[in-house]
């Protein structure tokens, strides 16, 4: 692992750190916040998935968390959207391939030798920060943006203990019936769409939930919201009775203006979980 910079920031440090990923078969950066009580023994950590054309950068510059996981004692890791590269396919379009990689294993051609991203995300990038950083790995959890809320739900809902709480900005919510989805499982996944559904966290919803709280913040005036389909999530949480807070935020849009003014309510419901 390479140290690309170390700052100090809030009575903490913000890191970016680069290594050789397994998974995606490539050079990965991350972010790390780590608390100024990582100092002394082992933090809760807080995954941040970032959305469609991301890099680790955006959120860890733009989203205002820093301040907030300092108040908690709460480290925040900030992985890339994909694999990159100039030996990495990509695509024309913003929403496919490299910064769209959709927290998916790509088994389909050209994408399926990098594009691992549910791996590097749920072992290898875990494991990497278990061995190297002050981290209590009982202690995560996790949220995201648009394309990366879509893979904190799924993430959480599929790994059952793994994660204490999970929160959303604005989260594409069934890709497997919007545009930001059908055409990325295509590609990534194939044609038979049996294998998209454990990548929808509507369906997951309705096939078996979360088994802790869960909060979810769309704006009113998401310029994306007909892809996001915030009102089909809604549904599966009544219909399964879920624990959970889901929230139209009055005027707001898609961008991380949105995401850091719900910044500090999003922590501080991780931290209530994460501190339990
Ligand atoms: N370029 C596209 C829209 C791209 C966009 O809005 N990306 C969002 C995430 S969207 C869902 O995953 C984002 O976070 N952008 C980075 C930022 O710093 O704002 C278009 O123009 O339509």
């Amino acid at each position: 692992m390479e140290t690309i910079s170390e700052n100090a920031c809030f009575g903490g440090t913000q890191g970016v750190y680069s290594h050789t990923s397994a998974s995606c078969n490539c050079d990965m950066t991350f972010g790390l916040f780590l608390p100024e009580e990582a100092q002394d023994g082992p933090v809760p950590l807080l995954w941040f998935l970032s959305g469609l054309t991301c890099t680790h950068e955006n959120a860890m510059i733009k989203a205002g968390a820093q301040s907030w996981a300092a108040e908690h004692g709460i480290a925040l890791v900030f992985p890339d959207t994909s694999p990159r590269g100039e030996g990495v396919a990509d695509d024309d379009a913003y929403d496919l391939g490299q910064g769209a990689g959709f927290y998916v294993n790509a088994t389909q051609a050209p994408w399926s030798s990098h594009f691992k991203m549910w791996d590097y995300v749920t072992e290898e990038l875990p494991n990497l920060l278990e061995q190297n950083f002050a981290l209590d790995m009982k202690r995560q959890a996790i949220t995201g943006h648009s394309m990366g809320g879509h893979g904190a739900l799924t993430i959480a809902m599929s790994l059952p203990g793994r994660f204490r709480s999970v929160s959303a900005f604005a989260p594409i919510s069934h890709p497997t019936a919007s545009d930001w989805g059908r055409k990325q499982l295509g590609a990534y996944l194939g044609d038979d769409q049996s294998t998209w559904a454990a990548h929808d966290s509507t369906l997951l919803m309705r096939e078996k939930g979360f088994d802790g709280p869960m909060l979810v913040d769309t704006g009113t005036k998401d310029q994306f919201i007909d892809l996001l389909q915030p009102e089909a999530l809604a549904e599966a949480v009544n219909t399964r009775r879920q624990q959970a807070v889901l929230r139209l935020q009055p005027g707001y849009d898609h961008s991380y203006f949105f995401i850091a003014t719900f910044m500090e309510e999003h922590i501080a419901f991780h931290a209530d979980a994460l501190y339990a």
